[in-house]
């Protein structure tokens, strides 16, 4: 693939930075190559540290599951922990400890979980700061029911090639924002983000109906135009409609491929990428409609 090629479709490369409306072809451009080439450079550390990748967007955005396809066609996702050569991180994992009477308040669904506030950012940088130093970390699971980090559960991540952190507000923190290699934006219009939130968070977070809405109305809408939209801008990447777009998964994980095979450190053996016409959607297989 040559370097030179640019993605020509209704996006624009402003300062280096790729912004892409609806349509792609490619998605590499000059300044992403000439970023590759300073691998070991770019974030302050050593050749040897993963590449890390952030993911904002909205809640029910697709985040997760945009790492998920990430994973999977990298061809990790059967692995052992210990094996695994690209692993995801949640943001929501670096929630802060509530006082008592926040936690009284997150009961009656009226604290703010959407405010950068709400977030131990000290603790995500230094985390990220040891995941770059091959470190291996603990990073504890967050229980959406008590509103807490769950104190007996949390995940071992071992050094790994590639780590993705996903989370609304990843990019709002200028210093965890300058450590990512690479950054994208999973942009799915607010209707279907909410459509997707309401069962979520009913099915899944022990939510009922009017706890949702309210929390939707009086935090999560509000704090989204304030905190997450405006990090927008800071995305080498935008994905719209999340998931469903096959294409920009495939082109961001070829170009993850090639920038690890790029880097000096060890070679991954990635399980191989398919190629965009491999991909379901292009052979028809694709199982949510756009
Ligand atoms: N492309 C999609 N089509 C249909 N449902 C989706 C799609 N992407 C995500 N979802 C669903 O929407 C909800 C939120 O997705 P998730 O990936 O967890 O978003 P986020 O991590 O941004 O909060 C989940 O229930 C997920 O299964
Ligand atoms: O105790 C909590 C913590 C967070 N939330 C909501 O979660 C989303 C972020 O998670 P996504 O998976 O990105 O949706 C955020 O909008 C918070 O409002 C919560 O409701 N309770």
């Amino acid at each position: 693939m040559s370097m030179s090629a640019v993605l020509r479709g209704r996006g624009s490369v402003r300062s280096g930075l790729l912004f892409v409306k609806k349509s792609y072809r490619l998605i590499y451009t000059q300044k992403m190559a000439e970023k590759s080439a300073e691998y070991t450079s770019t974030n302050g550390f050593e050749s040897k540290t993963p590449f890390l990748i952030g993911v904002a967007g909205g809640t029910a955005s697709g985040k997760s599951t945009v790492c998920q396809r990430i994973v999977e066609k990298l061809g990790q996702q059967h692995k052992e922990q210990t094996e695994r050569r690209v692993v995801c991180i949640s943001q929501d994992s670096f929630y802060r400890t509530l006082s008592p009477s926040e936690r009284m308040r997150a009961e009656r669904g009226q604290f703010n979980f959407d405010h950068p506030d709400a977030f131990d950012d000290k603790k995500l940088l230094a985390v990220l700061k040891d995941i770059l130093a091959g470190k291996k970390v603990e990073v504890p699971e967050y229980d959406y029911i008590t509103n807490s980090i769950s104190p007996h559960r949390s995940h071992t991540i071992y050094p790994a090639d590639v780590v993705l952190i996903e989370g609304i507000l990843v990019f709002y923190f200028p210093e965890v924002r300058e450590l990512f290699h690479m950054k994208l934006f999973v942009d799915t219009d607010s209707d279907t983000r909410l459509a997707r939130r309401v069962p979520r968070d009913i099915m899944e977070r022990g939510r009922d109906l009017e706890q949702v809405l309210n929390q939707y109305m009086n935090f999560v809408k509000p704090a989204f135009e304030e905190f997450c939209l405006p990090t927008k801008k800071f995305a080498d990447v935008i994905i719209p409609r999340g998931a469903d777009n096959l294409v920009a998964i495939d082109l961001i994980v070829q170009h993850i491929s090639d920038y690890l095979k790029r880097s000096p450190s060890e070679k991954p053996e990635f399980a191989s990428v398919p190629s965009v016409s491999d991909s379901p959607h292009r052979s028809g297989k694709s199982g949510r409609p756009h």
